[in-house]
């Protein structure tokens, strides 16, 4: 079968190519082809936490599927997948503090569409648990998680964080446990187009080797400036706080954030993070999130994960800005069609990149509409995918 050939350096040009052509070429049995990897960073192409950290291996062997050229600094690759692979338990190490998240982020669609449904399949992954410029493992279990589980029909997904791993020794432990999609079902689409109220602020303050004023620091930071935004902890605003009327209609909500020290004996190295989440009244989720380094104030931190949040609610979408991404090669396989309101701020150059790359491997349609209110309506006629769909196929040729 001929290669479709990829140009990893378009629009976003980074690591998500990577991950969604090579999910999709797995899912529909197409090799992929893919140049130019990471053409406008210094320096282009596989970096270790990409060659590992795409999981381009794990990927591989979950799909049965010849890889060559995943070398560091190569800036081309090609992936001929074979059939995925029956529910198993997987392993995959991003060797420096990489992101474990993203290793999940290539094998998860996989695991989904295995060939049976029992046992499960596990997923132990190593590397950074709370990395920047990626998901905290937190967002990943409290917001992903839950969004993909209501809205697209997964049934049954766990996320245990075993050890953090934090930049820059990592050493982060998380086990995943995914039961694939029984015979012939699908992902279901969904309309999620109301914001609503949101329900709930919830966030863990996360430390380790460092003194608890960090983790109490960052989760201050955070109430202190969600509640000048009218989100108070544990009650709700009254008439002693002098909200603008049409606030406390909306602003009647509990915030609850911990402060977690993670045990010396569970984690490499020092280090700190916040993560917040916001459940919206008709299932929306915002997150806000931020990590802490030497020399940041942890106040300053939580204010930072917080300002995150409310600038996503304030957008008027119900998904944030990575959710938004996330989310895009999921609504191309689901049934029918998805449509999700995002915010005024317009869709990220990764979520452009992702329904880019998504239209050319799968056939689905994406349709993205401005509306009046600033706030941008992403559509997708998804194809229905399921695993039998490409036994089919292959029967039938
Ligand atoms: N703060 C955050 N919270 C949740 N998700 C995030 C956050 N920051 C980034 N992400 C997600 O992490 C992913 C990052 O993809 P990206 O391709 O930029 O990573 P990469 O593989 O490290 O790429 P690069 O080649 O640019 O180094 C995206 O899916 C994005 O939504």
């Amino acid at each position: 079968m001929t290669s479709i050939l990829i140009d990893g350096s378009f629009l976003e040009g980074g690591g998500q190519i990577l991950r969604n052509a090579v999910s999709l070429s797995a899912l529909l049995s197409k090799p992929v082809s893919i140049r130019k990897i990471r053409n406008n960073r210094t320096p282009p192409g596989l970096k270790n936490q990409h060659r590992t950290g795409i999981c381009l291996e794990l990927a591989a062997t979950i799909a049965n599927a010849r890889l060559t050229g995943a070398k560091n600094g190569s800036c081309e690759i090609d992936f001929v997948p074979g059939r995925i692979g029956l529910p198993n338990c997987y392993h995959a190490d991003s060797v420096t503090a990489g992101s474990i998240t993203l290793l999940l982020q290539v094998s998860l669609p996989l695991l989904l569409f295995s060939p049976t449904r029992v046992p499960p399949s596990t997923l132990t992954l190593l590397g950074g648990t709370n990395a920047t410029m990626a998901p905290q493992a937190d967002y990943t279990k409290h917001v992903f998680f839950p969004f993909i589980q209501r809205h697209f029909g997964v049934e049954k997904l766990s996320l245990d964080i075993r050890k953090r791993g934090y930049f820059p020794k990592g050493g982060g432990e998380v086990s995943v446990t995914v039961i694939p999609f029984s015979d012939g079902q699908k992902l279901r689409s969904f309309s999620l187009m109301e914001q609503g109220k949101i329900k709930w602020i919830t966030g863990i303050s996360h430390y380790a080797g460092l003194p608890a004023a960090v983790g109490n620091g960052m989760a201050a930071g955070a109430k202190r400036r969600l509640a000048a935004a009218g989100f108070v902890e544990g009650k709700t605003p009254g008439d002693d706080v002098s909200f603008p009327a049409h606030w406390k209609a909306r602003h009647d909500t509990l915030v609850s954030i911990e402060s977690r020290r993670e045990p010396n004996s569970l984690t490499v190295g020092a280090g700190s993070g916040i993560v917040l989440w916001a459940e919206l009244e008709h299932g929306g989720m915002i997150g806000g999130s931020a990590v802490g380094a030497k020399g940041k104030e942890p106040e300053n931190v939580g204010e930072e994960a917080a300002e995150e949040l409310i600038r996503g609610f304030e957008e008027g979408g119900c998904v944030d800005e990575w959710l938004q991404d996330q989310i895009i090669i999921l609504m191309a396989l689901a049934e029918g069609t998805s449509e999700v309101r995002c915010g005024s701020a317009g869709l990220s150059l990764h979520t452009r990149t992702a329904i880019w790359l998504a239209e050319q491997l799968t056939g689905a349609k994406f349709e993205i509409t401005h509306e009046s209110d600033g706030t941008v309506v992403v559509r997708c006629d998804g194809i229905g995918y399921t695993a039998t769909s490409i036994s089919h196929l292959e029967n039938a040729s």
